[in-house]
């Protein structure tokens, strides 16, 4: 299937400097500032969207209660636009009356009073450095488990517990309240409300734990290290980080935007089911995609590849399902063991490795190719200009960015980046573009060399 894609020119240094003093360019950018009035408007106007729904369908309001929902309601798609709607001008009319000089004062110091907590911005809130040190706390002593779920508990049985000072645990738990995470319903107790009962949650703890463990430190290292290492572009290997990254990231698959019928709708496996086509998913996890696309297409084969340890802590599939969903251990760094395939998949893969690593992968492709394969990524793709998504999904997407360099030496790409990184790899790749799915986007490249025996006989 050929996707087409939008070409960017992307200005030079000189150009743009000279542009951005320009007039027009000025008064286009002051008339684009939303007004307090307007906010508030939007605000208003799609929060009574949101809460008719939310009435009409009979479903529980959002609140703090302990047993609220833990997940902002699924919306149906004309409505999800009305909730980031809410999320981006609640945050702009916020920062907007907070002014420019106590937001960047208040943004070093990271109070953070206006931002919501646990909304699109989450990812990004965590890593601020305040709320990082109580949720830090949180998460090294686990209070959260700690807490009965629906009864209160002392500071001072949590000072016998864990050997703090009640004074200590008083002003961490105290501060995170601010955040809304747990609640002080007589002085000197505590007890669970929405907030802090999320962090109850594997993978959320995973995910906090990542952030005030991990990305916490290594953000804080990152400019001196990029002054001794000014290149970055080697991976880091740490088994312990590594396995709470992954828990980490896993958590993201439940949220809006990455759910797995994105890739699975978003392009044209029906031709292939047809043909039943094989498909080698390249550090393809225990399965989950593969699995779900042969349940989908009963015609496609499908071989998962990935490290020895992780192909054996697979599932053990029955029946047809057994026959068409193959496990197999590849180091995606050596030469691709499958030769011939007709579609080679690189699902959140790309995003871990610096170019230099990244072309490496599709290079070890290229002795097994046959002609007119398909090498499709499904991965973020940051936005070229900051226009074509809104500020929520850029803030994320360039967090996402900062976050690859901070922890993995790795980096997240624009559409043309990865054009540039299949032309630089080889020539004979023909890149066809890209099409957004979900929160992700897939990119696809045919190539146009030899067959593989041609190549390698
Ligand atoms: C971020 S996960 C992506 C998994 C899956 N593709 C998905 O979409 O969820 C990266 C995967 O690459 C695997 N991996 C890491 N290094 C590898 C290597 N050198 N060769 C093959 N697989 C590798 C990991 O075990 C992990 O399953």
């Amino acid at each position: 299937m050929a996707i087409s894609v939008k070409t960017q020119n992307t200005p030079d240094v000189e150009t743009l400097s000279a542009s951005n003093s320009s007039p027009i360019i000025e008064a286009a950018f002051s008339a684009s500032t939303s007004n307090l009035i307007e906010l508030a408007n939007t605000i208003k106007r799609e929060t009574e969207r949101l809460d008719r729904y939310i009435k009409d369908s009979n479903l529980p309001e959002p609140s703090f209660d302990v047993d609220a929902p833990l997940t902002f309601t699924k919306l149906p798609d004309e409505l999800k636009k009305a909730r980031e709607e809410v999320m981006r001008a609640t945050k702009e009319l916020g920062t907007l009356v907070t002014g420019a000089t106590e937001s960047i004062r208040w943004l070093a110091w990271n109070v953070g009073l206006h931002v919501p907590l646990l909304c699109l911005h989450h990812h990004t809130d965590l890593l601020k450095h305040n709320n990082s040190l109580s949720l830090h706390f949180i998460y090294a002593y686990r209070i959260a488990s700690m807490v009965p779920l629906h009864r209160s508990i002392s500071f001072s049985t949590i000072s016998q517990e864990i050997g703090l000072s009640e004074l200590n645990i008083r002003r961490l738990l105290r501060h995170a309240m601010t955040n809304r995470i747990f609640h002080e319903p007589v002085p000197g107790f505590i007890a669970h409300n929405s907030h802090s009962r999320v962090l109850t949650l594997p993978q959320i703890n995973d995910w906090v734990g990542f952030c005030v463990e991990d990305m916490w430190p290594a953000a804080a290292e990152t400019i001196p290290t990029l002054k001794v290492y000014p290149e970055a572009d080697d991976p880091t290997k740490d088994e312990k980080r590594a396995g709470r990254f992954s828990g980490a990231m896993k958590s993201l698959l439940g949220e809006e935007g990455y759910e797995l019928h994105y890739l699975i709708d978003g392009y044209d496996w029906a031709s292939l089911d047809a043909k039943g086509a094989t498909i080698v998913d390249v550090g393809g996890s225990r399965g989950y995609v593969s699995i779900e696309l042969a349940k989908r297409f009963p015609n496609l084969k499908v071989i998962v590849q990935d490290l020895q340890g992780t192909v054996e802590s697979a599932p053990k599939l029955e029946g047809e399902m057994k026959d068409r969903v193959k496990f197999m251990s590849q180091d995606f760094f050596e030469e691709q063991q499958v030769r011939g395939a007709d579609v080679y998949i690189l699902r959140w893969i790309m995003h871990n490795y610096s170019d230099k690593y990244a072309s490496r992968i599709l290079q070890r492709l290229i002795p097994a190719l046959k002609n007119g394969a398909r090498i499709l990524v499904n991965d973020y793709c940051l936005p070229e200009d900051g226009k074509e998504v809104g500020m929520g999904e850029e803030k994320l997407l360039r967090t996402m960015d900062l976050v690859m360099l901070t922890l993995c030496n790795a980096q997240e790409r624009t559409v043309a980046d990865f054009r540039t990184l299949f032309e630089v790899v080889d020539g004979r790749f023909r890149f066809l573009g890209a099409v957004k799915a979900g929160k992700m986007s897939i990119l696809e490249a045919v190539w146009e060399g030899g067959d593989y025996q041609t190549l390698v006989d």
